[in-house]
């Protein structure tokens, strides 16, 4: 026997014990075992970091790349999708239902109220989709492409990075009344944000460390302008507001029409991941009611947590890497039975 036979004798051996082990253990994720063994998944998500290892392993490069354009000519770009994470998260777990337009039968969580007129990225998740299908077809779910754009924006602005545990797979469906009731609105007290947080398996930590993703992007008028007009059914500005940033909102906002305009979350640095965000609110400089809320409702907590982060920038970084990290994994569909990949990340594979 040449050295070519023995050569691929012992690959068909090994080739059998890894069929006759897949075999043996049935219920066990082939696609997992093809692309993240022999790591280990995550105990209770199924999820890990090196899942694309061997079926794609340029599909955080190629995300970047899109990234980088999109956000060279949009540098709100990165907030945007920062945010598109946590809507999809928050409706049904990370499984990119929040992607999925209108049809037959989806009803598209993009008509929700905190979505409609305020949520942006889908076309650059597109771009990433169309280049990952070239790259890979049918291998990397618009979940786990969320997340990726997640982690890109952040560290393309200036912020941490962090281990991505990958292996989400994508919804059949979504949930319209689930975006609702579970995506805070901008009005909400301490003990609102601590309950919806809660729902989700994160306390106050993440509350508090999460928020800081307001350290980029911006909101609309019609988010915060009760607090220059109205704040408590009293036709009075909100008394914490310190007073040159409450006139400078005061010509952003009107008292009638201008609902649509826009003011950065983060005054002072509205384009780089930083600690500025929990300076702001120290400073009375908080845009949202929930981002003031943070040190002035009555969590002793989470108001400890706002100055240490106002103080240490590391600290922040790290608290935000790693209760990304947490939200990201929360309720993820795994596994051959769940989800399926996504051709096209607007709608399910079957649709017609
Ligand atoms: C704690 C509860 C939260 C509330 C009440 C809240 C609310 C809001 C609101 C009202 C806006 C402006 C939307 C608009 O005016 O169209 C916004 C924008 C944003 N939110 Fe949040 N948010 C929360 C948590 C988070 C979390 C956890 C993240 C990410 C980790 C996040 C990231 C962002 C970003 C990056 C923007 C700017 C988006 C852009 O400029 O396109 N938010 N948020
Ligand atoms: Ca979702
Ligand atoms: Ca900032």
């Amino acid at each position: 026997m040449g050295f070519s036979d023995r050569y691929l004798l012992s690959l068909t051996m090994v080739s059998l014990f890894f069929s006759l082990s897949i075999a043996f253990f049935p219920g066990y994720d082939t696609h997992f075992m093809g692309s993240g063994f022999p790591y280990e998944a995550h105990p209770l998500t199924g999820l890990c970091p090196e899942y694309y290892q061997f079926t794609c392993p340029q599909a955080d490069k190629i995300v970047i790349s899109v990234l980088k354009e999109a956000i060279a000519k949009d540098p709100r770009m990165a907030a945007s999708l920062l945010r598109l994470h946590f809507h999809d998260c928050f409706v049904q777990g990370c499984d990119a239902s929040v992607l999925l337009d209108d049809s037959h039968y989806i009803v598209s969580e993009k008509n929700a109220k905190p979505n409609k007129n305020s949520l942006r990225g889908f076309e650059v998740i597109d771009q990433i989709k169309e280049q990952l299908e070239e790259a890979c077809p049918s291998t990397v779910s618009c979940a786990d492409i969320i997340a990726l754009a997640a982690r890109g924006s952040t560290v393309l602005s200036g912020g941490p990075t962090w281990e991505l545990p990958l292996g989400r797979k994508d919804s059949k469906t979504a949930s319209l009344k689930g975006a609702n009731a579970n995506i805070p609105p901008p009005n909400s007290t301490i003990q609102n944000l601590i309950a919806l947080f809660a729902r989700q398996g994160l306390d106050q930590g993440d509350l508090a460390a999460l928020s800081g993703g307001h350290t980029i992007g911006v909101a609309r008028c019609v988010n915060f302008k009760q607090r220059l007009y109205n704040q408590n059914g009293d036709k009075k500005p909100d008394e914490t507001l310190e007073r040159s940033f409450y006139y400078s909102l005061e010509r952003v906002c009107p008292r009638t029409g201008g609902d649509n305009n826009i003011s950065p979350l983060d005054y002072a640095s509205p384009v780089k991941f930083d600690n500025y965000y929990y300076k702001s609110i120290l400073a009375q400089r908080g845009l949202l009611n929930s981002d003031e809320v943070l040190l002035t409702g009555k969590d002793q907590f989470v108001a400890g947590l706002v100055k240490s982060y106002a103080e240490d920038e590391a600290l922040f970084f790290d608290h935000f890497s790693k209760s990304m990290v947490k939200m990201g994994q929360i309720n993820p569909l795994t596994g051959y039975n769940q989800g399926e990949v996504r051709k096209n990340c607007r709608r399910v594979n079957d649709a017609f």
